[in-house]
């Protein structure tokens, strides 16, 4: 047998190749809604489906919807650039499908799927997802956005660990066309081809991927932010120009610093302490100065309008 056919064989045996079936999708609940839950809400929202948007600050999601429409209405302009009735119509359409909500239980109970976005922290996702799991029918699946933390290790706070996977989205998601689906080995093979079947269904390219440190994007990027600031703090170069020279000489969209204040400096610090403490062996780790300078400070990049760069002017 060719090498290319033993190793594509093994991969569909590890991933895709199953007769399970697939469990029907209509409602969606969204736990968390900043940068990341407010994105996953829409493009849920525009693909059809019931949203609820769960947050325990009614001030996140005041703010998470007026994003949804402002950023509907600026991909609608184009998409719909001869007809601005069926855009006011798309849009009303879309925002109609999201019912934003303080309450846990209201979405929870109804839905056929949970996407949780909240903060990069196990202890607060531990928490929230052992409450989801007393609320929610048994047959609802769990999911988890998170950019650094084991699947497996959320799911040990819930019974339901052969319904529970990764959903990683990109950041920002009406956008980025990807979408990471994680399989524990404890995920179903029906839970699996559902997370999948939902990606496809809301227009984006699926990847799978095991249950390893920083899936496949992470594992590749964080380092490469990490060189980039211990770069900056040994005093090589100046940030603007480490970015200038990553986006003219790389082909990179955004520098590593204008990505790092889009993340939020917040949900950074959280990725780079967490692995620090998992791997505290490994020097690529270590703790920035300048990055928890500027988190205690506040300023936590384009969500608070300053990180490193300044963007109230
Ligand atoms: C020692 C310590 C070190 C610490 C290091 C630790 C680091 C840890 C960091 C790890 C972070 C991990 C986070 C994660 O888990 C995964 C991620 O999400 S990584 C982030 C991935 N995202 C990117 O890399 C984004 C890169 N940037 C871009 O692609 C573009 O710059 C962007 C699309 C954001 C903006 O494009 P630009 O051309 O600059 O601007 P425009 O305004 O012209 O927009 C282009 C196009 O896109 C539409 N658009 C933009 N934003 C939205 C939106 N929110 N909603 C709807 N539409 C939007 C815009 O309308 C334009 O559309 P056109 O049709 O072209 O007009
Ligand atoms: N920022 C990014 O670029 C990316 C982040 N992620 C991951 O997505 C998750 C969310 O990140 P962001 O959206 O950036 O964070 P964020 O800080 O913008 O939003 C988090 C939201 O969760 C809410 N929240 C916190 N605890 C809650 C709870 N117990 N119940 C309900 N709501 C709660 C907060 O009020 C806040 O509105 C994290 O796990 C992060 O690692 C994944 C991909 C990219």
């Amino acid at each position: 047998m060719a090498k290319n056919l033993i190793i594509n064989n093994i991969f569909k045996r590890n991933f895709s190749s199953t007769n399970a079936l697939s469990r029907k999708i209509n409602s969606v609940s969204v736990v968390g809604s900043g940068l990341m839950g407010s994105g996953i809400a829409q493009v849920t929202a525009e693909a059809g489906y019931s949203v609820y948007l769960i947050d325990q600050n009614q001030n996140a999601l005041d703010k998470a919807m007026k994003s949804i429409q402002n950023s509907l209405t600026r991909s609608t302009k184009k998409r719909f650039n001869k007809e601005p009735d069926h855009a006011e119509r798309y849009i009303k359409d879309t925002m109609d499908r999201i019912q934003a909500t303080t309450e846990l239980d209201s979405g929870a109970e109804k839905s056929d799927l949970i996407i949780e976005a909240i903060v990069e922290n196990i202890q607060a996702k531990h928490d929230l997802f052992s409450k989801l799991d007393s609320i929610s029918p048994k047959e609802t699946i769990f999911t988890s956005n998170t950019s650094s933390l084991p699947i497996t290790e959320i799911a040990q706070s819930v019974n339901r660990k052969d319904r529970f996977g990764g959903l990683h989205f990109f950041n920002p998601v009406p956008v980025m066309k990807l979408l990471e689906v994680i399989k524990t080995h404890e995920t179903s093979d029906a839970t699996y081809k559902t997370l999948l079947e939902y990606g496809l269904s809301i227009g984006k390219t699926t990847v799978e991927c095991k249950d390893t440190p920083g899936f496949i994007v992470n594992r590749l990027l964080v380092p490469y932010m990490f060189e980039a600031v211990k770069m900056y703090e040994r005093g090589d170069a100046s940030f603007q120009d480490i970015d200038t020279a990553m986006k003219l000489g790389a082909g990179y969209p955004m520098g590593p610093f204008e990505l790092l204040d889009y993340v939020g400096l917040d949900t950074s610090k959280f990725i780079i302490d967490g692995w620090r403490k998992r791997y505290p062996n490994d020097s690529t780790f270590q703790s920035s100065p300048v990055i928890d300078q500027l988190v205690s400070e506040g300023r936590l990049g384009r969500k608070t309008g300053e990180g490193f760069y300044n963007y109230k002017k």
